[in-house]
């Protein structure tokens, strides 16, 4: 045994090369991934990308075509149903019974998974996620906001040590979403690991690590500034003056890769940075603007990265 090589956290996810095809249709395509427990892990990428097959591939309810690797400390091949017994999963279209009251729901949840005592799961569980005071509304009744945290509560009961959401929050208003994902930290806190799918930035700007997956590949994995570093972009911001004019001579310059507008200012996104303020500035000055260096966004990073899409294994556009 190499005690030398043990990593300093002990890591929920480590698997190398997972495919996974349905028929001629390769929906994960060499994945690499390395989690540390308790981490957040964002999936982010066009509709069909394969976010969602992978995610099912990591916690062991698909199986994948090649590949091998460990969650949880499990082998991912031959340890699945042990796996399973230790995730949550809340799907895209979570159903819970509307007739239901909250409590009755996890009393119900609790029968399936046979916790023990099941009442003393529920309590606890309806405690955690503060729904204590709610337990006797209908299901029905509740908002959205509520709805999805009563889909949480419902995944997390059984104390799972991998929790898998798959666009949780969709439809969900601001304040909703920023409550859910104060749950999702204290869970990660709990040493829960915590893999989610999502279209919204300011999202994937809450997670430890970030994968953009295209066309079932990894394109890039990092934290937030790593994956702006790796994009190689440079940022202007331009304010007052012409913004018509500005825009327009923007997107028809040479250096230029991006250029979109944020209320009454453009930013402007591109690889070289010295030719990129040349252009700038002499825009700025024409069009009687101001111009300065600003930081690159996660978005801008996104876009990038859209773009330079990796080739179509299956005959479809980028
Ligand atoms: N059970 C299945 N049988 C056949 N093809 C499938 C199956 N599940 C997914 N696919 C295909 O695999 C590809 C990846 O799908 P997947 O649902 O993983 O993408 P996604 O990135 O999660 O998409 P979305 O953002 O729309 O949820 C798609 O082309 C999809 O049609």
């Amino acid at each position: 045994m190499k005690v030398a090589s043990t990593p300093a956290r002990e890591l929920a996810i480590d698997v190398h090369g997972i495919v996974k095809r349905f028929g001629d249709r390769v929906a994960v395509d060499g994945v690499s991934l390395r989690v540390e427990q308790g981490q957040i892990v964002a999936f982010l990428g066009p509709n069909g990308s394969g976010k969602t097959t992978t995610m099912r591939v990591l916690c062991g309810l698909l199986t994948p075509d090649a590949g091998e690797g460990r969650v949880l400390g499990m082998d991912l091949l031959r340890d699945t149903i042990r796996i399973r017994q230790e995730i949550g999963y809340m799907t895209q279209s979570f159903s819970l019974y509307e007739e239901l009251t909250i409590e009755e729901n996890l009393e119900f949840v609790a029968g399936l998974y046979r916790l023990h005592p099941a009442r003393e799961h529920v309590r606890r569980t309806l405690a955690d996620l503060g729904l204590t005071s709610r337990r006797n509304q209908l299901a029905g009744t509740l908002s959205g906001g509520w709805k999805q945290r009563l889909a949480l509560a419902a995944c997390v009961m059984h104390q799972p040590r991998l929790l898998v959401l798959d666009e949780p929050t969709a439809g969900v208003d601001p304040k909703a979403r920023r409550e859910f994902w104060q749950e999702l930290h204290a869970l990660s806190l709990a040493g829960i690991t915590v893999l989610v799918s999502t279209h919204y930035m300011d999202e994937a700007e809450r997670c430890h690590q970030i994968n953009y997956v295209s066309q079932g590949r990894l394109i890039v994995t990092g934290t937030v500034d790593e994956v702006i570093a790796r994009s190689g972009l440079v940022t202007w911001v331009l304010r007052g003056g012409r913004m018509d004019e500005a825009e327009r001579l923007l997107r028809a310059a040479p250096h230029v890769d991006q250029v979109a507008p944020f209320g009454a200012e453009l930013h402007v996104v591109g690889r070289d940075g010295p030719a990129l303020a040349r252009v700038v500035r002499q825009i700025a000055r024409d069009t009687d603007a101001q111009a300065e260096p600003s930081v690159t966004r996660l978005e801008d990073a996104f876009i990038h990265f859209i773009g330079r899409g990796a080739p179509d294994r299956n005959g479809e556009p980028a």
